[in-house]
């Protein structure tokens, strides 16, 4: 099956181990790209809108016309059985697209193009520990679809 997220920036040095533990471990599940999109701007200097709108056309750029799940704040909030049962139903068709905010968050237009919006928490995170966060709970969810333990 094969598995993309696609988030704007870059991963810091604080959450690399984190980051290659999972892949590592994903490899044997899934085909898994993280594609890092272009941050829109400095925060200081343009407006919160201007920086969405850029860091949209980025992601736009690489999901095309491809349906996606957005990791939203606003989204549906799901326990990690529901989001194994959402990844065992995807992988009938081979393909899950994972979109992820940039710092300040996401422009609406995104938001509407979404087919499904997940929350993964009330509480925000930062754009890179929620790339964390969900490789965690993809490697938790085909532990879930294989019968295997890790889960409890
Ligand atoms: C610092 S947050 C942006 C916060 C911004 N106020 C918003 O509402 O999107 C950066 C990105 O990380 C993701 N994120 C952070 N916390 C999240 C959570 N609890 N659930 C889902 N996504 C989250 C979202 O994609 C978000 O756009």
């Amino acid at each position: 099956m094969n598995v993309e997220i696609v988030v704007p920036g870059k991963l810091s040095s604080h959450l690399q181990n984190a980051f290659d533990f999972y892949l590592k471990k994903l490899k044997r599940f899934a085909n898994l790209t993280v594609t890092f999109t272009k941050l829109g701007g400095d925060v200081n200097r343009e407006s919160k809108q201007v920086i969405l709108r850029r860091e949209k056309d980025e992601i736009l750029k690489k999901v095309k016309n491809r349906k996606f799940i957005l990791i939203d704040l606003h989204g549906k909030q799901m326990d990690s059985v529901s989001f194994s049962n959402l990844v065992e139903n995807k992988m009938l068709s081979g393909e899950i697209l994972f979109v992820i905010g940039g710092p300040l968050g996401i422009d609406d237009e995104l938001r509407k193009k979404a087919s499904l919006k997940i929350s993964l928490s009330k509480m925000t995170f930062t754009h890179e520990f929620t790339l964390v966060i969900l490789l965690e709970q993809l490697f938790r969810a085909f532990k879930i679809i294989n019968n295997e333990k890790y889960h409890y």
